[in-house]
């Protein structure tokens, strides 16, 4: 058994972490996605609570035909201690060998802890972000063809881009 961690914070899940989740499962048996700063919720980088992002991100697995057995969602809240957060994840999650990663906190983390580190490609980083679909929610711009599309029918119906906008204070009601 090759099983790895992906963290993030899918704020939201787009087709970028879409792409990464089918990269890493090419290459190990199962994944754990690791939802990241799970405490956080209702602000402007972070507008889904965890559980939002659970059910966004199980969505999008179903939607593209990914079977429950081939990964895990764990949330995980941050710590102040950066020294100890990968001891801190091993706690929480299956036992694991590899990290998927682009941040290089993440990465360097996880290599002082002795893990694997599986570095994918970018995917379309420049549209596949969650800051611009976030900047979008706000502007009013379409975000919802950078997202699977049950993430964006999830994210309507708890009127998420909605909330970002009040948070922001763009909302006119
Ligand atoms: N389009 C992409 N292609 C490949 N890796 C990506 C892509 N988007 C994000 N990642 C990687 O996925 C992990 C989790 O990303 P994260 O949840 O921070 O998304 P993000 O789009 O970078 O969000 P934000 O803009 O809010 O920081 C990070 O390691 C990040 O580098
Ligand atoms: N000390 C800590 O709690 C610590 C350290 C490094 C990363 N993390 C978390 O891991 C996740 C990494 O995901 P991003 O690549 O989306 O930033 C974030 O939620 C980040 O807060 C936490």
């Amino acid at each position: 058994m090759h099983r790895g961690i992906y963290p993030g914070r899918f704020q939201p899940f787009h087709l970028g972490h879409l792409n990464v989740v089918k990269w890493g499962l090419e290459r190990l048996d199962e994944l754990v996605i690791l939802i990241g700063s799970a405490q956080e919720s209702h602000t402007l980088s972070n507008p889904f609570t965890a559980g939002e992002r659970i059910e966004m991100i199980r969505r999008a697995m179903r939607e593209e035909g990914i079977s429950g057995d081939r990964y895990y969602l764990v949330p995980i809240p941050d710590i102040l201690m950066n020294n100890v957060w990968a001891y801190h994840v091993k706690m929480y999650v299956p036992s694991f060998e590899a990290v998927i990663a682009r941040n290089p906190l993440v990465l360097r983390l996880f290599k002082e802890a002795g893990s694997e580190i599986l570095v994918p490609p970018s995917f379309n980083r420049e549209k596949y972000n969650s800051t611009l679909i976030r900047k979008y929610m706000i502007t009013g711009e379409e975000w919802e063809g950078l997202v699977p599309s049950e993430v964006s029918s999830f994210i309507k119906s708890i009127k998420g881009d909605e909330r970002l906008r009040e948070i922001v204070g763009t909302d006119k009601r």
